[in-house]
């Protein structure tokens, strides 16, 4: 049986990235979620490139940074929330095309730390090309009562 897309155990994961602000401005849309993965697409948008068609590298950091941190979110407990401590990325390719799909792993999951890593692609209609690749920490977070 194929698996949904979207776990709906894991749609608050969705919900939470559609809400921050940059995921807004870059029209970061979350398309796949399970534990230990998360895909998401990005348009190639002018207001992000710094040339016409082709993003700047921080535009492609964020789509690496989402993907991967979101997949470290996917074996959280409830209640608690991953957070980027640190990240780096190769930029292999031009981020040119229609838009960008960032495919989201953990690579190993600590108690407190979470490496996780992406692979970004330019996606230009039906061809995809792989444009960068994003490795990273990630910290579970817990909220605190004061
Ligand atoms: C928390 C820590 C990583 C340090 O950890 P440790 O070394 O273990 O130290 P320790 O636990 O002792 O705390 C020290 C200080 O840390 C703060 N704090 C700690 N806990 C909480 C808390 N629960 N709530 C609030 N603040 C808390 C507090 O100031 C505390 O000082 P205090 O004790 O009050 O005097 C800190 O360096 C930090 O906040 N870095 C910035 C991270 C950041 O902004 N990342 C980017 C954005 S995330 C993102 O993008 C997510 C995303 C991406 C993609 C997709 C989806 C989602």
């Amino acid at each position: 049986m194929s698996q949904p897309e979207i776990d709906p155990d894991l749609a608050f994961i969705r919900e939470a990235v559609h809400a921050m602000p940059i995921a807004r401005t870059l029209g970061v849309e979350v398309t796949a979620l399970r534990r230990g993965h998360a895909e998401l697409r990005t348009p190639i948008a002018d207001a992000m490139t710094f040339r016409p068609g082709q993003l700047q590298a921080a535009a492609v950091f964020a789509a690496g940074d989402c993907a991967a941190v979101a997949a470290a979110g996917t074996l959280l407990e409830p209640g608690s929330w991953a957070a980027t401590i640190d990240g780096t990325i190769k930029l292999v390719a031009p981020a040119s095309g229609t838009g960008l799909r960032a495919v989201g792993r953990v690579v190993d999951a600590g108690r407190l730390l979470t490496t996780c890593a992406a692979e970004v692609y330019a996606v230009d209609g039906d061809a995809e090309r792989l444009c960068a690749t994003w490795l990273g920490t990630a910290r579970r977070m817990t909220p605190r009562l004061v």
